[in-house]
Order: C-alpha cells, then structure tokens, then sequence
C-alpha cells in the first residue's frame, strides 16, 4: 500500500463515522445556510504578484510533529495580516492532526478564501466543505479515478467553491484539464516517497494553459523558492511547514508576498 493509499483508507473510516452521525440532508441544510463562497481565482491569479496560500499544519506524513497551533484562527488571523491570498487548513485527522473544528474556527476569524486541505474522494466531503465554510476543495488526481474527479470537480464548482486540483506529473496535467479544472496545484512532494522535487513545478507547467491558474505546492523554504516558481510561471504558491514552524509568521507571509512581488520577475514570467 502507498502512503497515498494509507492516508486515504484512514479517510475513509473517520468518514464513515461522520456520516453515521450527521446525514447528508442535515449536511445540505447547513450549506445552504452558510455564506456564499468567496471568488477564488481572481485572487489567485493576480497581474503583477504571486499570491500566497498559507496553511495552518500540525503534523505531517513525512516530517511527524510540526506544530501544535493550539490556536488555528489566530495562527490564520496572522497569516492575513501579512498579505496572504487564502488561507489552507488541513482538516485530516490520523496523520495531519488536523479537523473540521479548525475550519470552522479559521473561516469565523478570516475574512479571505479558505481552503479545505484533505483528501476528498466523496461527494459528502464537498458538501462537507461547504458546510464548515470552505471557498476551495483540494481534489488529488492520483487519489481519484477520472469519472469520480470529473464528477468531484464538477459538484465543487456547482456549489460555488473552487476546486484546486493536485497533480504529480504529465498525465495528470491531462487528466486534471480534462475533468474540467481551473486551477491547477503541482506538488512538489512525490506521495509514494514523500521527496520533495522543486524541479516539478518547472516541468510541468509549460502544459499548463495561462487561462488557469498555476499553484506551486510544497518545498517552499523563504523568499528565494517564491521567487523561482513565479519565474516558472507560478499564479500562487502554497506554503506550510515553513510558516508553522517559524517564530514570526506575519512577517514570514509578508516576506514572501514582497517576493512574489519583486518588480523583477514581471519580465521573465511567462
Ligand atoms: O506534507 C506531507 O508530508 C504530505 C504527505 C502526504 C500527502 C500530503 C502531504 N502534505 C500535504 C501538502 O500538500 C502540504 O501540506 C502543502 O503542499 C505544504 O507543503 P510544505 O510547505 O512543504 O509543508
């Protein structure tokens, strides 16, 4: 079994909890209850800066304890001040350490998009999604068959959310395009190995058409790594271990909001 696999198989037990104790119906109340969901790619896809997704992360598969953010919205409130774009909120319990209640207490104290960061694989985690209050869904296209992404990208849309769709390689470019995404994240973090490759974002884009929007995902250390994926052609970029583990996060954010920003890169940006 890959870690992919894992990851996904724990999903799906803790799911098959929630839905024996809220229906999908209750689910679709609650939705039609919450806010509107906030454009997404505009904000994405600036003209003349690369915009910055912060992510509030405990724990992780490949590095164990990050964190222990015992305030995620005040940890989010932060990430805003500094210039973030949207915030991303890892809502996996077994191996992010993360949950629904972090959502609901992030998207209660922002004002921006929120992204929820899980590994979704039904329809009743979409609805889910927009129940908590969720702007964006992250679907993985190595975790999903094409009619069930297909379908998936099409119900996020139909719910006013936007879907941020992760590929790994080439053909799930292809296949992320095909089943009708606008926005497109390229993760640097080889989920079989859980290596991060920087080289990836570079490789990939190019098949990217400039009418969606372009996310570099993972391995973002500081300013310099904002600045390389935005000369490759980079939208936005998404950025975890890097924030939570550092002592001034407001400041880290606007670091790189400044470099994704550098009047230098406007002529070398695809
Ligand atoms: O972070 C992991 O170890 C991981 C392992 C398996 C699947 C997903 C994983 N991470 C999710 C992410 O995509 C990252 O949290 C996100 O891109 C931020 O990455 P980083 O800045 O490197 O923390």
């Amino acid at each position: 079994m890959t870690v992919l696999e894992d990851i996904v198989a724990g999903v799906r037990e803790d799911l098959a909890e929630r839905q024996a104790k809220t229906t999908l119906d209750e689910l679709k109340e609650r939705a039609a209850r919450a806010p509107g969901a906030l454009d997404c790619v505009s904000r994405l896809k600036a003209e003349d800066a690369v915009a910055v997704i912060a992510e509030v992360k405990r724990s992780s598969p490949s590095k164990g304890n990050l964190a222990a953010i015992a305030d995620p919205a005040s940890l989010a409130s932060e990430y805003e001040k500094g210039g973030a774009a949207v915030i991303s909120v890892l809502t996996e319990q077994r191996r992010f350490n993360g949950s629904l209640a972090d959502l609901d207490a992030v998207r209660a104290k922002v004002d921006i998009p929120v992204l929820r960061k899980d590994f979704v694989v039904t329809p009743y985690q979409v609805w889910e999604a927009r129940a908590h209050g969720a702007d964006l869904v992250l679907l993985i296209v190595a975790a999903l068959e094409q009619t069930v992404l297909t379908s998936l990208v099409e119900r996020v849309h139909s719910l006013g959310m936007t879907a941020l769709v992760e590929v790994h390689t080439l053909d799930e470019v292809t296949r992320a395009i095909d089943a009708g995404a606008r926005v497109i994240g390229v993760n640097a973090r080889n989920l079989k190995t859980l290596e991060v490759d920087r080289t990836t974002f570079a490789r990939l884009a190019p098949a990217i058409p400039d009418e969606l929007v372009r996310i570099a995902e993972s391995g973002v250390r500081g300013p310099h790594d904002v600045m390389d994926y935005a000369r490759s052609g980079a939208h936005a970029v998404l950025v975890g271990e890097a924030l939570v583990t550092d002592d001034a996060p407001r400041a880290s954010v606007a670091d790189l909001v400044a470099a994704g920003s550098h009047p230098s890169l406007w002529s070398v940006r695809p």
